[in-house]
């Protein structure tokens, strides 16, 4: 039976209006998200991804169409969905575990020392809970983050760049670790990427926007033998660099085209 739809945008159209003009940026946007599938979105810088995130994450509200989690229509900020950012937010004057129970303060829940710190343990952070993040590299600080918006069990992830500031490394070792994590916790993700190689290394499916106004102009899914390896594995398939080149064709159209 296929999976249902964790996350499902419908014809969305969303214009930033001033009281000197509109701006068009999402048009007619249209996608579904299957439950504990990772799903890459790509596209030229302004097209819309951040902008997308935040209206599924309900902080924004679409112009035209909707957006669904699980079939209820997103009408605000929901405890089903977990964002990470590029930055890592963490708050300086607490510990990394201080930083982690800031998830369930917020919600006015009781904090779980035991997912806690089995968490820390999965991300190999056990030994740094109370450290403070200015005493943790980058890598270090994604984790505490990753941990601290997994803690309360969201069963949707938005991830928005959350690698594109750290080094190359990090950044490879650190994808291959949020994939891991996700999958054994089976969570649905979309995440924002500039990066062609990331998207195949990470993705079920990779949904590639134009821009002027944002849409979805094509998608591509890698093929059984790439996805079924780990992410640093698919990037050494022969089937890698035929995907990579195929996004690279339509991603340089995309760049080239005028507005629309
Ligand atoms: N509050 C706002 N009011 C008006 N325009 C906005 C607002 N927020 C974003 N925009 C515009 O919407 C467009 C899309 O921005 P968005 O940040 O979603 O793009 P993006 O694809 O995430 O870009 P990048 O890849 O550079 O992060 C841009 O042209 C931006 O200037």
């Amino acid at each position: 039976m296929p999976a249902r739809a964790a996350i499902e945008v419908d014809h969305l159209t969303l214009a930033f209006i001033s009281r000197e003009k509109a701006t068009l940026v999402l048009r007619d946007v249209t996608f579904s998200v299957p439950e504990g599938s990772f799903v890459a979105l790509l596209g030229p810088s302004g097209c819309g991804k951040s902008t997308l995130l935040h209206t599924i994450a309900g902080l924004l509200m679409p112009t035209r169409g909707e957006v669904r989690l699980f079939g209820q229509p997103v009408r605000g900020p929901s405890p089903a969905v977990g964002i990470m950012f590029q930055q890592d937010y963490l708050l300086p004057w607490r510990t990394v575990a201080g930083n982690v129970r800031l998830a369930w303060e917020l919600r006015r829940e009781r904090p779980q020392p035991e997912r806690l710190y089995a968490l820390l343990e999965e991300v190999d952070l056990r030994d740094a809970a109370h450290r403070h993040p200015h005493e943790l590299s980058g890598g270090m600080r994604q984790r505490a983050a990753l941990v601290r918006t997994l803690v309360t069990d969201p069963a949707v992830l938005l991830l928005d760049e959350p690698f594109s500031a750290l080094d190359y490394t990090t950044r490879l070792r650190l994808g291959e670790l949020v994939h891991t994590v996700l999958r054994r916790h089976r969570k649905t993700a979309l995440f924002v990427t500039h990066d062609i190689p990331e998207a195949i290394s990470l993705a079920d499916q990779i949904l590639l926007m134009g821009r002027n106004p944002g849409r979805i102009v094509a998608s591509f899914i890698p093929p059984p033998e790439l996805a079924q390896k780990p992410p640093l594995a698919r990037r050494t398939d022969p089937a890698f660099p035929r995907l990579f080149q195929e996004i690279w064709e339509e991603m340089k159209r995309v760049e080239d085209e005028r507005p629309a």
